[in-house]
């Protein structure tokens, strides 16, 4: 690689591309796609929460940055039949990971361009036998990262078999704060949400969404039709409120975000996670789940895209 600003280098087991550009600087890991690093240059701190006690080893996930659940969130038996019904073999079902396989596969790089305002770095995963055992379709991924002032990740997936396959995914961004207490997410007033700790209740939001147990709640925002153009993309803006910064999220072709928390007691029992790390961070996912899961028929493609950015 012969690059001014990027440079590849290993962390323990993975290959990575750390970026030093005056803008900002990065790390993206090749293993999942997963960018772990994100500090522009007028920030004090990487705007996406890591783990202090993350593990650099092939094929496991990490704690923190942006994972790529991918081709199913979460529980597999959590998600709509017919994603569920694309695995036939019993076994595999059970054994099947949260959050999909890509996340702990190595990606690789097919282009990087650097300029003085900007580096943009696309990483590529393409279906082979052994993806197919676990999941039966052929497909390509390409995530693309633009890092500048701002970060944005673009995750497109493309049919490239003979057959319709239907997905979840998400970009499971965490962010951190200095005090989850005082942390609010606005724009998500008269939202309905499903309550995954609360028997998949649904429930509207009413005002902004604070913390103060564990939360685990899938949102669906709805394009309003009155008011957008017909062929007007899905998306929606969040922005959440800390002690330490204001952030804004921006998500494109999503209709759908998870809000996460371990809390006390499910901290317990994550890795790469200390007892206290839940009141430093939150995850908000740009998603597309349940409802909003998406159908792609041979040659299709589906793109899902974050914009993250610092107000202050
Ligand atoms: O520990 P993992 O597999 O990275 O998942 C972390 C969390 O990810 C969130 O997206 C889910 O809503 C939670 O239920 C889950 O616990």
């Amino acid at each position: 690689m012969n690059h001014v600003f990027c440079h590849k280098i290993n962390i323990d087991q993975l290959k990575a591309i750390e970026i030093e550009h005056p803008l900002f600087s990065a790390t993206l890991l090749l293993q999942g796609a997963q960018l772990i690093e994100f500090t522009p240059s007028h920030s004090t701190h990487n705007l996406l929460w890591l783990s202090d006690t993350v593990e650099y080893k092939q094929g496991k996930p990490l704690r923190g940055g942006i994972p790529i659940c991918w081709p199913w969130f979460g529980n597999l038996d959590k998600n709509p039949e017919a994603i569920q019904n694309q695995i036939s073999d019993s076994q595999n079902k059970i054994t099947a990971s949260a959050h999909g396989f890509v996340r702990s596969l190595p990606w690789q790089v097919l282009s990087i361009s650097e300029s003085c305002h900007q580096v943009e770095i696309v990483l590529a995963l393409t279906s082979s036998e052994e993806s197919k055992k676990l999941w039966p379709f052929e497909f390509n991924l390409e995530a693309r990262f633009v890092l500048s002032t701002t970060l944005e990740v673009e995750l497109t997936t493309t049919n490239t078999g003979h057959k319709t396959f239907a997905i979840s995914q998400a970009l499971h961004t965490y962010l951190p704060t200095a005090d989850i207490t005082k942390t609010y997410i606005h724009n998500a007033h008269n939202t309905f949400y499903i309550d995954a700790l609360s028997h998949w209740k649904e429930t509207k939001q009413a005002g902004r969404i604070g913390f103060s147990e564990e939360t685990d709640r899938l949102y669906f925002f709805k394009t309003n039709q009155n008011s957008q153009p017909q062929n007007a993309k899905p998306q929606y803006e969040l922005r959440v409120e800390s002690p330490m910064q204001q952030q804004i999220l921006k998500s494109t072709y999503s209709q759908s975000a998870v809000i996460w928390n371990p809390w006390i007691e499910k901290s317990k029992q994550l890795s790469q996670f200390k007892a206290d790390d839940y009141q430093h961070m939150l995850c908000i996912e740009t998603a597309n789940v349940m409802s909003d899961h998406k159908v792609l028929a041979p040659n299709q493609k589906q793109s899902l895209k974050l914009e993250l950015s610092q107000l202050s």
